[in-house]
């Protein structure tokens, strides 16, 4: 068996979370009296955290200028206070995610996250969207020193499974993800539906694009 072990990430990959980010930026923006941003902008600001999402939201920019500390300060207080009530409420898992991990379960294959979302926000997003009985492990985008596009929680999920890296694939929506796997020579398949700041996933170096989970676990097992 090639592969013992599947990664995966969360945001985008499996779970359409973007209507409750934007609804927690756009809290922030109004409550610091700014302008509110259209829900396309905000999308194309996930996947290198939520801090630099705040930035980006704060300068209405995916290239943004680092904001003083007290203005972040406050509008962090602001997301996350907005983003504990917001999250979950209208997040929506993709379709065929769960047919999909509950065929490579079956298989025996170990399934894990690894997101650069806060383990705050994490964990009561993988519960309430019913996905925490399929993981044996989550990793946040706080768990390690680094997060994607550095390839530590790719190492650190493998670690904790007790399975090498060469037997493992990942299985991401944006170059964070693909650029964390080829830093740490994993496998990596990408989704055209996710969030890559609004850029094709085309040009990606991945060993395939798959439509969606349920074809990511046919094309597993097509190599085990
Ligand atoms: O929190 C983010 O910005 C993105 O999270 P992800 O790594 O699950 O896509
Ligand atoms: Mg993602």
């Amino acid at each position: 068996m090639k592969y013992q072990a599947v990664l995966f990430d969360l945001d985008g990959t499996l779970v359409d979370s973007v209507p409750d980010i934007a609804h927690a930026a756009n809290a922030m923006l109004k409550a610091m009296s700014r302008e509110t941003l259209p829900l396309a902008d905000l999308r194309n600001f996930v996947g290198k955290g939520t801090a630099v999402l705040i930035k980006r939201a704060l300068c209405a920019q995916l290239n943004y200028i680092e904001p003083e500390p007290a203005l972040f300060e406050q509008a962090e207080a602001f997301f996350n206070t907005f983003y504990h009530q917001s999250n979950g409420t209208q997040s929506e898992l993709y379709p065929n995610v769960l047919s999909g991990l509950a065929r490579l379960q079956e298989k025996g294959l170990k399934l894990g996250i690894v997101t650069n979302k806060p383990e705050q926000f994490t964990l009561p997003l993988v519960q309430k969207t019913g996905l925490a009985p399929f993981f044996d492990i989550v990793v946040s985008g706080d768990t390690c020193a680094l997060k994607k596009p550095h390839p530590d929680q790719l190492f650190y999920a493998c670690q904790k499974l007790g399975v090498e890296v060469e037997n493992t694939v990942f299985i991401g929506d944006s170059l964070n993800d693909t650029q964390a796997a080829n830093a740490a020579n994993m496998d990596v398949l990408v989704l055209p539906y996710g969030y890559n700041e609004g850029k094709s996933v085309q040009n990606l170096t991945v060993n395939a694009i798959v439509e969606d989970i349920s074809f990511a676990a046919d094309w597993i097992f097509s190599q085990n």
